[in-house]
């Protein structure tokens, strides 16, 4: 058995199982109809199944989603060298409070150190946002991208990539607002100036897998989540049917979609966000890459109309999306004495 510092072992009830069970029930999506948008009733039926995988999980695969194989494989290449820099190369791009996105090693989640090194990036460079979280500041502030020397071709591979999950982002909401009811473009307008973010994951092996996650378990603040990883595993989601924890076993060439916080306010409940959390394993090491996608900053979330009645009144009292990742991005920085801001803050409590 090995040893880690402290700092990254979880409490006894968060600590993952030996064994595991297989999420086999986690819908798996075939995306074909969209490309052949006039057959009807396949769309139909698409939007069905989005419908009810939005419903029950909360997360789901895709497959046939049109994202070309190449630009997804130049992206896993860039981020696995710039992972096998030196740390002091990487900490040459390093995050802090003033620079936001680049490399860092150090993420705690709830409270215990992640096993993980991420590099961030936007995909709207420079992206403007609130100065502070303090309601009545109304200054605002840029968030710029830090790109490495090394590999030199970082840069246009993620920039390629965004392109890619822009689109297909654009798509699975489109099919999401269809499954609602709405019109298909109904969420286009949030997204004009949108924050949206891609994470390069790296795990490496752990010695102490049983006491240490590589990321902690946590629910994704945005409004939607694109994931790919390779082959090695390790994702786990917290079933809505009974609480158990299940691995998502990854098809081939897939992606994993999950609902974020901002889609359970706008559509006041009706779909989840589902907790979530990554086991490392000591043998292989995991590289995932995970694109947000999120608002424009000076976005106010709340439930939509539509989706509100007399029956089922507004859960939750209106946000501003700057000020919350504001709010989050200081924090991220400081050992915190109080939770981190989240969506139950602004539930309303009949
Ligand atoms: O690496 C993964 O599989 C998941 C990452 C994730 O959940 C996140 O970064 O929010
Ligand atoms: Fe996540």
């Amino acid at each position: 058995m090995g040893e880690v510092d402290p700092a990254f072992i979880q409490e006894p009830e968060h600590r993952p199982k030996i064994s595991y069970i297989e999420g086999q029930g986690i819908p798996l999506i075939d995306l074909s109809p969209i490309h052949s948008p006039d057959n009807v009733s396949a769309i139909e039926g698409l939007v069905k199944e989005i419908g009810s995988a939005c419903k029950e999980w909360g997360f789901f695969q895709v497959i046939n989603h049109g994202v070309p194989l190449e630009k997804r494989e130049k992206i896993y290449s860039a981020s696995r060298k710039f992972s096998a820099l030196s740390a002091e190369e990487k900490s040459k791009v390093r995050k802090s409070e003033k620079k936001v996105y680049g490399h860092y090693d150090n993420e705690h989640t709830k409270n215990v150190k992640d096993w993980r090194e991420v590099f961030d990036f936007t995909i709207n460079d420079p992206v403007t946002v609130p100065a502070s979280p303090e309601p009545d500041d109304e200054e605002v502030t840029e968030w710029k991208n830090q790109w490495p020397q090394y590999p030199p071709e970082l840069r246009e591979v993620c920039q390629e990539y965004t392109q890619e999950m822009v689109k297909l982002a654009y798509k699975l909401m489109e099919l999401i607002a269809l499954s609602l009811g709405l019109p298909a473009d109904r969420f286009h307008d949030f997204f004009k100036d949108q924050t949206s973010y891609i994470r390069l994951n790296h795990y490496n092996p752990c010695p102490a897998p049983h006491l240490a996650l590589g990321l902690g378990r946590h629910q994704d603040s945005g409004v939607l989540t694109i994931l790919n990883e390779d082959d090695v595993g390790g994702l786990e989601v917290k079933r809505k049917t009974d609480g158990e924890w299940v691995r998502v076993k990854s098809a081939p060439d897939a992606y994993i979609i999950n609902i974020g916080d901002t889609t359970q306010v706008w559509t006041n409940d009706e779909y989840e966000s589902v907790e979530h959390r990554v086991v490392v394993n000591s043998e292989r090491e995991r590289f995932s890459i995970a694109f947000f996608l999120h608002a424009s900053s000076y976005t106010m979330v709340e439930p939509l109309e539509e989706l509100t009645s007399e029956q089922n009144p507004a859960k939750y009292r209106a946000y501003s999306w700057g000020k919350f990742i504001t709010h989050r991005k200081r924090s991220n920085f400081q050992k915190l004495s109080v939770e981190n801001v989240q969506i139950s803050h602004f539930k309303i409590t009949q």
